[in-house]
């Protein structure tokens, strides 16, 4: 039991965040997870032992030795399962395109041939596969059949599903769902595989008609017409291979039906089994996990730690910070982008919301993208992108553009600048429409100034469209281009990630290096140099006003710009340390340095975020906010309509009374920031809360295989032993704990003091480092890359004696604060669950870094930068090299 192993025996903590409950069965609630390790989306489906009779306690443990060891394409994945007192939780694949109970019911019009053929492949691949393992479903039905967004068949809920020892063995319970049960059921007779063959007719007549097989309400009339009555006939617009193939799976008699494999075999099916199979397999590849997770391995402990994420708005007239209640109660949000007027947000499900803050009479101009000019107050999803999962979003003035899992583009609201890419459209474009010239160009990520685009592809090439002035579009002229148009990037160098200020544009590269172009404007790009202290000469800045193709930011040379943000006057980076360097405008005391006097250079800045490392930054018109890895907000610069989200004056020093220079923390209680995006006046976050934290013990396993016949029995005792609640399998905590987070979710500042005797300690949960929508303007990477990370966590401990243990907080800084041991946790409400865990020790970084001083932190960093280098290299010689072999073979060499 965990609390008997304080240690966490070099477990791995898993951290889920919260996304929404999809719905309560008889037995308990599913609800959907996000999973930080891999930004993965899980369903952990909680079940209520204690409600259960002994009969439905060993359902839900069939499920679980169901699901453990079946592998299959078409087949919900499980994960992972463990009981905490009563509840037996189980994690598994989420299946994210709803059920084919939903899209049955949602049709209008019959479907295309093959349409049905394609699910009706999947479901009987899936059948067949399960039925050659000796598993009968027994309750096959359209609320079963769980979709992904791109098509894929997934089939679920086997709490009913039973083992025969063999083919001929017969089943007698009465089980199912009456309008799906075989006749041989409805007599009250013996069944087998073949009664799931009759439920899979009754699913594929469902398909070809939108309506039940039998419809009787009345269960006895539908017992008769089951037994009875034949189905009536089905369109003559499908085939007669498809209407036969209904007739045969529903013959009353069992031993007349086909077999799975069977129908496999027949025509209709074989005669594109192979290109489906295919098909099924890239589409399952690019969306499946491997099957067990960390959690899972052999007697590990880890913390799994639940978050709810929540978005909070303010500017615009907003004085504080505003929860968006919608996105707390119904959906999680991952990625946020603010516009002038208008905002974005992707949901964990990644479907796109938009809606708006029009002030003075602005009108809408189809930046919504829900087919109308209305200005939507409340978040509302954009329907038309609902079949495409949508990744990244970002917000241009009076336009929106977004990028889909596949590498598609999409733009809606105004074109007047050219800004959505589409040469003929009109000026306003009220509904997404796809960008055609990245079809063949899969998108990574776009990034909007107010009138010009940016967008990297997977190749990593760069293309910017829209208005030109300045040259912010890198293209060697300030013209205007209504389509994207390819940048010559001056120096070999990957790009990592693109970022948009008004009238700038930035690309931050692998190596670290900050290219840009556009409007220097108070030094807003970072280019001006000043040379004092030379002999014989006066100290002269090199004002640089605008630039029209992108080159190095040579003062951050030597800096390792990790994240970047652009503003309206003013810009900043942060670097692999967590520093933040400011550059452009300081009329405001936006650039956080203690004073309003215009700054020739790029400037660190320190006092309050002295020691902290900066962690998210965003900078709007006149103002910045920042977060720090000590989960503090801070704002700092022009407070004008409520652009600090709080009210702070250093007054009769700056141009108004509602300017400050210095960062000021604006959240009371802690919050950790994913995401945060500023423009013009207004700023949209999201804010982790941890919900609660547990700490269990997982199975002793190791991933599943699917055994012969003969080995199965065995086989599934060892993986229902494990879930026994005997003394050694006892996989939950005592010391769960719920965090009793009741703090309020937003105070208004506090003094300075206070929020500085917090920092004097680091929580001392380790928790993975996130994987982040990539944003130039808001997200933070890793400081340590996540191959560089893998590689030391697994490699070889070499035992080293050390005085005391070192706790590494991941989110602290690569190496660690020095070393030294963290003083005991204060009270704060949001840590009380840290203050009940135990130190967690990372024995492998400790032991494969000697020291953590700044010099090996230096050396790390830049052989990271090396071997990223390296890479790129041998990516590109590897490329050379297969462009080399389909010439040769192209030649017939
Ligand atoms: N892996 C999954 N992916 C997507 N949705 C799921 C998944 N598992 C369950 N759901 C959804 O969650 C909801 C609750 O599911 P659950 O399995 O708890 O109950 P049920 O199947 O509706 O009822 P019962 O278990 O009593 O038959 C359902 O709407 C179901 O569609």
């Amino acid at each position: 039991m965990a609390s008997d192993s304080p240690e966490l025996d070099g477990g791995i903590p898993i951290s889920y965040i919260f996304v929404r409950v999809l719905g309560s069965g008889a037995f308990g609630e599913a609800v959907l997870y996000q999973k930080t390790e891999d930004n993965s989306l899980v369903v952990w489906k909680e079940v209520n032992l204690g409600r259960l009779n002994e009969k439905q306690r060993r359902d839900s443990q069939n499920e679980i030795d169901i699901l453990s060891f079946v592998n299959h394409a078409n087949i919900i994945s499980y994960y992972n399962h463990f009981v905490d007192e009563d509840t037996l939780f189980i994690e598994m694949e989420y299946a994210n395109g709803g059920t084919l109970y939903d899209k049955v019911s949602s049709c209008t019009k019959l479907w295309p041939e093959k349409d049905v053929l394609w699910y009706l492949y999947q479901m009987t691949s899936a059948l067949a596969y399960i039925h050659q393992c000796g598993v009968i479903h027994r309750d096959i039905k359209t609320l079963n059949i769980f979709l992904t967004k791109v098509g894929l068949v997934k089939l679920g809920d086997f709490g009913i599903s039973r083992f025969l020892e063999s083919k001929n063995q017969m089943a007698e319970t009465l089980v199912g769902t009456p309008y799906y049960m075989s006749p041989e059921i409805m007599k009250g007779e013996k069944y087998n595989f073949q009664s799931d063959i009759w439920a899979l007719g009754c699913v594929l007549y469902e398909m070809l008609t939108l309506s039940r097989t039998f419809q009787a309400t009345n269960p006895l009339k539908l017992a008769l017409d089951i037994v009875k009555s034949d189905h009536t006939g089905i369109n003559k617009c499908y085939s007669d291979g498809m209407r036969n193939l209904v007739d045969i799976m529903l013959r009353k008699k069992p031993e007349e039906r086909p077999t799975a494999e069977e129908l496999l075999a027949r025509p209709l099916l074989a005669s594109s089994l192979l290109k489906m199979e295919q098909k099924v397999y890239e589409l399952n590849s690019t969306t499946r996990r491997t099957r067990l997770s960390a959690a899972s391995t052999s007697n590990s402990v880890s913390v799994v730690t639940s978050k709810m994420c929540e978005i909070y708005q303010w500017g615009g007239g907003k004085m504080t910070p505003q929860k968006l209640e919608m996105f707390t109660r119904e959906k999680s949000p991952m990625q946020v982008a603010a516009g002038h007027c208008h905002f974005a947000a992707i949901t964990f499900e990644k479907e796109l919301y938009t809606w708006a803050n029009p002030q003075g009479g602005v009108g809408m101009v189809g930046q919504l993208g829900h087919g109308d000019t209305a200005s939507y107050k409340a978040p509302k999803r954009v329907d038309a992108l609902l079949s495409m999962p949508v990744h990244q979003v970002a917000c241009g003035e009076d336009f929106t553009l977004c990028v889909s899992d596949d590498g598609a583009l999409y733009a809606f609201g105004s074109d007047y600048y050219g800004c959505l890419g589409c040469e003929g459209e009109d000026e306003e474009v009220l509904v997404p429409v796809v960008v055609d010239f990245f079809s063949d160009h899969p998108v990574l990520e776009v990034a909007c100034g107010d009138n010009h685009v940016i967008a990297l592809t997977h190749y990593r090439d760069v293309y910017t469209w829209g208005s030109g002035e300045f040259g912010r579009l890198g293209l060697g002229s300030e013209d205007d281009f209504n389509t994207p148009q390819k940048v010559d990037i001056p120096v070999k160098q990957q790009i990592k990630s693109v970022c948009a200020g008004s009238d700038s544009s930035f690309l931050l590269c692998s190596s670290g290096r900050l290219l840009a172009c556009g409007s220097n404007q108070f030094n807003k790009l970072g280019f001006n140099s000043q040379t004092s202290g030379l002999r014989k000469r006066k100290a002269k800045t090199f004002d640089i006003p605008h630039r029209d193709r992108f080159s190095t930011v040579k003062p951050l040379t030597g800096k390792n710009v990790m994240v970047v943000a652009a503003g309206k006057t003013h810009s900043g980076v942060i670097d692999s340390f967590g520093h933040l360097y400011m550059f452009g405008s300081n009329k405001f005391g936006q650039l956080g340095v203690g004073d309003f006097k215009a700054r020739p250079g790029v400037c660190r800045v320190g006092g309050v975020l002295a020691g902290q490392r900066v962690e998210t930054l965003a900078c709007g018109d006149g103002f910045t906010v920042a977060s720090t890895n000590e989960n503090q907000i801070y704002s700092w610069g022009n407070g004008e309509s409520g652009r600090l989200g709080a009210n702070f004056t250093d007054q009769g020093i700056g141009p108004n009374s509602m300017c400050t220079a210095f960062p000021r923390p604006i959240f009371g209680s802690m919050h950790l920031v994913s995401c945060m995006s500023c423009r013009h006046w207004n700023t949209l976050i999201i804010a982790e809360k941890v919900l609660n934290q547990k700490t269990l013990k997982s199975r002793v396993s190791s991933p599943k295989q699917i055994w012969p016949p003969s080995e199965k029995k065995v086989a599934l005792q060892t993986v229902a032993g494990s879930i026994d609640s005997g003394p050694d399998d006892e996989p939950h905590a005592p010391e769960d704990a719920v965090s009793s987070d009741t703090s309020s979710d937003f105070a208004l500042p506090e003094d300075i003091a206070a929020v500085d005797a917090k920092r004097e300690f680091s929580p001392d949960v380790f928790t993975p480092p996130r994987s982040r929508p990539s944003s130039a303007s808001t997200g933070r990477g890793s400081p340590i890359p996540s191959w560089l990370e893998k590689e030391l966590n697994e490699a070889e401990v070499i035992p080293f004696p050390t005085p005391s243990p070192i706790v590494w907080d991941k989110n602290a800084h690569p190496l660690g604060p020095k070393g030294e041991k963290p003083s005991p946790l204060p009270h704060v409400p949001e840590l009380s669950v840290a203050n009940a865990l135990p130190p967690i020790k990372s024995p492998d970084l400790k032991l494969l870094i000697p020291s953590n001083d700044a010099e090996t932190v230096a050396f790390l960093t830049s052989r990271v930068a090396k071997l990223e280098e390296e890479n790129l290299k041998l990516k590109q010689t590897v490329e050379e090299q297969a462009e080399l072999i389909k010439k040769l073979r192209g030649d017939g060499v």
